[in-house]
């Protein structure tokens, strides 16, 4: 049990890695509820947040590295002992600001309260010979490359296998070293309510601290940082802002809405892409925004409300199977943003390169192959569709679209999306001009996939 306002950085950290694998719980969600029963300064906040994130995406060697000391494997021992052994290797490895005495001090006391004689020796023995060793401490030189990239990087091998047959050796690295790096805080300014210069002078005014960079892929988009958390700040319960990924914007830049214009969203919550589209129709015309799940249509209404659209109405519905209603060719636009394997945003996300395994992708593509085949017969003539997702995995984005285009004629891909991106995505773009797949390391943004579809007239 955590106790109010008695526990270390580093003691809440272990608290919450070990829950999180006990409950098999989301780590945001596990770790927030920790942050919020413990008492700790904004400082050691900051530092149990980035030993949880970072704990978690460097989870295989972590454990590759405490083989090499401990004789059982990890998944023998008990759950606290191994994120225990897994915390402090973190912080010993990957940390530099934290003397390597304090660590293995910090790690053998908790150890002293959690286990018995044996444990807290063979935590000390551990990490003592971790230090003594750690220069010799290399992959065999006889393994693949896809397994030598796995450890040095911290991702299941089945993945970069897959990401160097899809993107080659270098991109595939750099994507892995970006993917464990803390992601970029962008918001979007609600242009409903108030421009971008004014928005700026604000934020500066209100938290003076805060850097501000304004976005290159977005015009609606600044970078922020060192601004504590913006959601609890008065421009956003104002209205004024909502925090979203930059490549999550050009979603909304795809779309190519106007005024007056109907459009469906199909997969919309939590919101974020409906709230942008509405602002960029000026708040006028309708936006239908679906999901699959009542509870999330709530977090779709207190965005738009924040933000002073009314031009939203949100529905429960299974996008593969929308009412008769709906295909009688009707909407202007149409936001297929799908769920997905989410291999865009690990560094969000950490776990979830853990979690997935190589067959749910062909599970989850199945199902975006029904949402897509569902969406398009309420299209208008003319009309224009953007499939969107925030993963990397070719199965789930430009392999999926060809394979819908083959059986269906009366689509066509609609070259002028490269015309509606900015110039700095052009050379990114795939030859058709109508998709692009972002990697994570290309802008610092989350990986996305974008295309766009047109029906014929
Ligand atoms: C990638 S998220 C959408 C993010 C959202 N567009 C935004 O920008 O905030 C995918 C959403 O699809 C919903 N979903 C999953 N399966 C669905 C289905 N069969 N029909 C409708 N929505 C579905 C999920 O509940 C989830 O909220």
């Amino acid at each position: 049990m955590i106790e109010q306002g008695t526990q270390s950085a580093r003691s809440l950290a272990l608290d919450v890695l070990t829950e999180i694998e006990r409950k098999d719980a989301f780590s945001n969600l596990e770790l927030n509820a920790a942050l919020n029963k413990a008492n700790l300064t904004r400082r050691e906040a900051g530092l149990a947040t980035e030993l949880v994130y970072g704990t978690l995406s460097r989870l295989n060697t972590l454990d590759w590295i405490a083989t090499q000391f401990v004789k059982k494997p990890t998944h023998r021992l008990e759950p606290w002992l191994r994120n225990l052994l897994r915390l402090a290797l973190y912080q010993l490895h990957y940390l530099d600001r934290i003397p390597d005495r304090a660590i293995v001090h910090e790690a053998v006391e908790e150890a002293k309260k959690h286990g018995h004689k044996g444990t807290v020796s063979l935590v000390n023995g551990v990490l003592r010979n971790y230090l003594r060793e750690k220069e010799q401490l290399n992959p065999p030189t006889q393994w693949p490359k896809f397994k030598k990239i796995a450890l040095e990087h911290s991702h299941p091998e089945w993945l970069v296998k897959r990401w160097l047959s899809a993107f080659g050796e270098k991109e595939t690295i750099a994507m892995c070293k970006t993917n464990n790096l803390p992601p970029t805080l962008s918001v979007r300014v609600n242009t409903l309510r108030i421009s971008k210069q004014a928005f700026i002078a604000r934020l500066q005014q209100e938290i003076p601290d805060a850097v501000i960079e304004e976005s290159l892929l977005s015009d609606v988009g600044l970078l922020v940082s060192h601004a504590g958390n913006i959601a609890n700040s008065p421009l956003f319960n104002e209205g004024l802002c909502a925090i979203q990924d930059e490549s999550s914007m050009l979603v909304g830049q795809a779309m190519d809405v106007q005024p007056e214009m109907a459009v469906l969203d199909t997969c919309a919550a939590p919101g974020g892409k409906t709230a942008h589209l509405a602002e960029r129709m000026g708040n006028r015309g309708s936006i239908l925004a679906l999901d699959i799940h009542p509870h999330k249509l709530q977090l779709i209404d207190e965005t738009v409300e924040r933000l002073g659209i009314t031009i939203v109405d949100t529905m429960e519905a299974d996008a593969r199977a929308l009412p008769e209603s709906f295909q009688q060719a009707q909407f202007d636009r149409i936001l297929v943003d799908a769920p997905c394997s989410g291999f865009g945003v690990i560094r969000r996300k950490p776990d979830l390169k853990w979690q997935k395994q190589v067959e749910d992708i062909t599970a989850i593509a199945a199902m975006q192959m029904e949402l897509l085949e569902q969406a398009v017969r309420c299209l208008k003539p003319g009309g224009k569709l953007v499939y969107s997702t925030c993963t990397v995995d070719p199965e789930e984005n430009g392999r999926l679209i060809h394979r819908f285009l083959d059986s269906h004629t009366e689509f066509e891909l609609d070259p002028s999306l490269v015309d509606d991106m900015p110039p700095l995505l052009r050379e990114r773009f795939h030859q058709s001009g109508a998709y692009i797949q972002i990697l994570p390391h290309y802008f610092s943004s989350d990986g996305f996939f974008i295309s766009r579809l047109r029906k014929r007239v």
